[in-house]
């Protein structure tokens, strides 16, 4: 009987936690991601919250999940480095490049991420594509570019719509877009970042993970 997509976030959740465990030290903080597949990482990791000192998040959701088990969340401005950043993806390439943002958390995301040593991302294998672009590339926006920033996804060859009823954890709306044929990532997001009006893109191209670690019918597998 195959393994259910939940079951499969459940082993890779597991995998995260004894991938990152020989790197830690009791001094330690460990940065945190945001979704489905990050919150089971969370409660994984609740376990051995003797083993490091604290977190960092990248949502107000995962720092309040990691707040219930007893782990000392830490504002990003008061952690100076970070061994490992945990997180997961809507979707992945070989090259371990990255689209994120599906739950709205992207820009935390990234910025915590950019204060790590190493970023471990956490997926089952349907995140795995062979390109980019599937998925709607969400774009938190300033308020007032929402529509300028959509005519500039138009050029680009795209088609954006606002996320209803959504406000980020900053304050501001995303706008996801489709349609994009994405040959390369790193020059799409360099692009996209350079709009006036965007806040963040969830291409993590430029800065791919580390590692990541998908789990599969057959196994947790390393990419
Ligand atoms: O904003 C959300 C994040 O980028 C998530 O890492 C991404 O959406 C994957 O979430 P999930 O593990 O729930 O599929």
């Amino acid at each position: 009987m195959a393994i259910s997509q939940q079951e499969l976030k459940q082993q890779v959740a597991q995998a995260a936690v004894e991938y990152i465990l020989p790197l830690l030290q009791a001094n330690d903080v460990v940065g945190v991601g945001t979704g489905s597949t990050a919150d089971l990482f969370i409660d994984e990791l609740a376990q051995y919250k003797h083993l490091f000192r604290a977190a960092a998040a990248s949502s107000e959701r995962s720092a309040q999940r990691l707040a219930k088990h007893g782990i000392q969340v830490l504002d990003l401005n008061d952690v100076e480095s970070m061994p490992v950043y945990v997180d997961g993806a809507d979707e992945i390439n070989a090259l371990r490049q990255m689209l994120k943002g599906g739950g709205g958390a992207l820009t935390r995301e990234k910025i915590v991420a950019s204060v790590a040593e190493r970023f471990v991302c956490i997926a089952d294998e349907s995140k795995v594509v062979d390109a980019l672009g599937a998925f709607k590339l969400p774009i938190e926006v300033l308020p007032m570019a929402v529509a300028s920033v959509s005519r500039a996804m138009s050029k680009l060859g795209g088609v954006a719509h606002i996320r209803e009823g959504f406000i980020t954890d900053n304050g501001n709306p995303i706008i996801d877009v489709a349609g994009f044929s994405v040959k390369d990532a790193r020059e799409l997001e360099q692009r996209i970042n350079n709009i006036p009006g965007v806040v963040c893109c969830g291409f993590f191209a430029l800065s791919p993970a580390t590692v990541a670690l998908i789990a599969t019918q057959d196994g947790v597998k390393t990419l």
